[in-house]
């Protein structure tokens, strides 16, 4: 059972590592500037998986740490970024940052021992999430995983945000359910990208807004909450019947709702800052549309892809 992708303890009085065991920080040492800090999961027993925005060409590993949950601190042994990814592609035409193929795999210089606050979380097509959706194996397909998981319309979904809590000042891990805009609204979703202020002189949205991306956030049906860039990197889940399958990497958004706070406030149900505009969406690199990566850079990980 240790091995089973996406279990998580339940009930209220677990910890926030334990109902979230594959939740990871990635800290980065730039010298001379402090660190800068990341979201990734854990998806199997060596691998991360985050943004690739999170690292700049001259990152070391040895300047890279992955802290899992409080106190499991370790050190990386290799970081690969997708090779389509290249945030100045759009330079000469005004776009100075391009997050297309917003993905990379940190590789642990230690293998992590599961256990009930480390456990990596189910990835598309692969055997784990045909178990975790209860399908039959090897008959369930990838399109199969797709189709159930991604479904026509407002598909429920949910990110992880450290904040402070209101009433204690500790830390904590808190969830906030989002919608995938997978239906006629995507198009309104999308279009709502040339308010992020480095899109201002963007003509056609389809130039930053690829067939990579799945868009969450605004204000219909009801308001959903906002990324902060301290979420990048961070896993969008689908929670089916008690287990947890990735479909996306946090990548980008268009209003940063942290910006000169300190860490936003656990506010359950509501947005973290009441008001924010229904255009503030967020855009995450969807996993369906990176696979043939992911199965060349997680082969020899025992995931089995379908
Ligand atoms: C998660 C996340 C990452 C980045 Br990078 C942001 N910055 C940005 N988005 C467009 C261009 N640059 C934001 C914002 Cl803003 C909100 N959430 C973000």
């Amino acid at each position: 059972v240790l091995s089973m992708c996406g279990l998580a303890k339940e009930h209220t009085q677990a910890r926030d590592q334990e109902k979230n065991p594959w939740h990871v920080t990635i800290s980065i040492r730039r010298p001379g500037r402090g660190f800068e800090h990341c979201k990734g999961s854990l998806v199997s027993e060596y691998y991360v998986l985050t943004a690739a925005h999170c690292f700049t060409i001259v990152d070391k590993a040895e300047e890279i740490t992955v802290t899992l949950g409080e106190n499991q601190r370790f050190e990386v042994a290799a970081v690969r970024s997708h090779p389509l990814y290249q945030i100045g592609k759009l330079k000469d035409r005004g776009i100075s940052e391009f997050y297309d193929y917003d993905v990379a795999l940190v590789k642990l210089a230690k293998k992590v021992i599961p256990s009930v606050s480390a456990r990596p979380i189910c990835l598309p097509c692969t055997a784990g999430t045909t178990r975790a959706l209860r399908k039959p194996h090897p008959q369930t397909t990838c399109r199969n995983h797709e189709e159930l998981l991604l479904t026509i319309g407002n598909v429920p979904s949910f990110f992880v945000t450290d904040c402070k809590h209101e009433d204690v000042q500790a830390k904590g891990l808190s969830r906030k359910t989002v919608k995938i805009r997978n239906s006629e609204k995507k198009i309104g979703c999308e279009a709502d990208a040339k308010k992020a202020s480095q899109y201002v002189n963007v003509t056609d949205v389809s130039q930053v807004v690829t067939e990579r991306f799945l868009c969450t956030g605004g204000a219909d049906p009801e308001v959903d909450p906002n990324t902060c860039k301290g979420d990048s990197g961070g896993p969008l889940i689908i929670p089916k019947r008690q287990r947890y399958i990735q479909v996306g990497v946090i990548s980008w958004g268009v209003v940063d709702v942290c910006r000169n706070r300190k860490l936003p406030v656990c506010e359950t149900g509501r947005n973290r800052h009441e008001g924010f505009p229904a255009h503030a969406r967020d855009f995450h690199i969807n996993l369906f549309k990176v696979l043939p990566w992911l199965r060349e850079e997680l082969r020899d990980e025992g995931l089995d892809f379908l």
